[in-house]
């Protein structure tokens, strides 16, 4: 039998600020086709993780591989045409534009007319305009916020345009999404309608990396996960085996979920 692939390999990853270790020696793998959560305390290293994963900050050591390629040394839109797209912890959306373009503007990583075929070829900026626009109006329907598409996404409730930020992120066709506590913010109803969605999300072939507080959902919602504590890895695994092991319970998790 053929082993499961990984689409994503982290080795040895390390990073510092002026003496701080953010994080020290990281390594792991995301599944394709999982829904993987990263978890630890206030400070463990988490966004670093994502911003590392990014490009929008650089190793100091260690590798990243997506589909057994190198990504660590290139820039952070090589990044994300390469396949990795992402959410902020603090909702980054254009609150004038409306919903629909903010979505397209996701897009426009995928768009196949550079500046060039842009400034001499009106069609094809047409053409890609046509196809940006089809493609938000379909991720809108997923994220059931059709009636909101010509709106200004600034006068939406939160919950709403943490779903707006996560379909843009998708519209780029990213491989894996990564949402940096994609629940903060959301009353009850909103985070079940969320892991709904981010199932949906993995059924049309994307992976998900997510960082999140929320345990509850963390355990509902994960197939893996990765435990950081001060920097270092200090699990990886199934939810009901992260839950068991005796390092994460001393570090972490306690009586919150034990
Ligand atoms: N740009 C930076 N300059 C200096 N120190 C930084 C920088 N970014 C992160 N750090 C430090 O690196 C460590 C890890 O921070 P990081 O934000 O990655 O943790 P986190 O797990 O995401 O925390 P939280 O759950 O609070 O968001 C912290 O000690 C933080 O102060």
């Amino acid at each position: 039998m053929r082993m499961a692939e990984p689409l994503l390999e982290i080795r040895n990853l390390s990073k510092r600020f002026e003496g701080v270790v953010a994080l020290e020696d990281i390594g792991f793998t995301v599944q394709k086709g999982h829904i993987s959560a990263v978890i630890g305390p206030n400070g463990a290293g988490k966004t670093t993780l994502f911003n590392l994963l990014t490009g929008m900050v650089k190793p100091d050591q260690g590798e990243v591989l997506l589909e057994g390629r190198r990504i660590d040394r290139l820039p952070a839109h090589a990044i994300a045409r390469a396949g990795i797209t992402r959410t902020f912890q603090n909702i980054e959306i254009f609150q004038n534009m409306t919903v629909v373009e903010n979505v397209m503007a996701g897009r426009h990583l995928r768009t196949t007319s550079g500046w060039l075929t842009s400034f001499f070829s009106l069609p094809g900026r047409l053409r890609d305009n046509r196809q940006a626009f089809h493609r938000a109006m379909e991720l809108l329907e997923t994220f059931e916020l059709t009636d909101r598409a010509f709106q200004p996404a600034g006068i939406l409730p939160y919950g709403l345009q943490r779903m707006v930020e996560i379909a843009r992120a998708l519209a780029a066709e990213p491989k894996l999404l990564l949402l940096d506590e994609p629940m903060a913010g959301l009353n009850a109803g909103e985070s079940r309608k969320l892991a709904a969605f981010m199932q949906e999300i993995r059924h049309t072939g994307v992976t998900i990396l997510f960082i999140e507080h929320d345990m509850e959902m963390v355990m509902e919602t994960a197939d893996d996960i990765v435990v950081l504590d001060q920097g270092k890895m200090l699990a990886q695994g199934p939810p009901a085996a992260v839950q068991r092991d005796p390092r994460v319970i001393a570090a972490y998790l306690g009586e919150e979920v034990i």
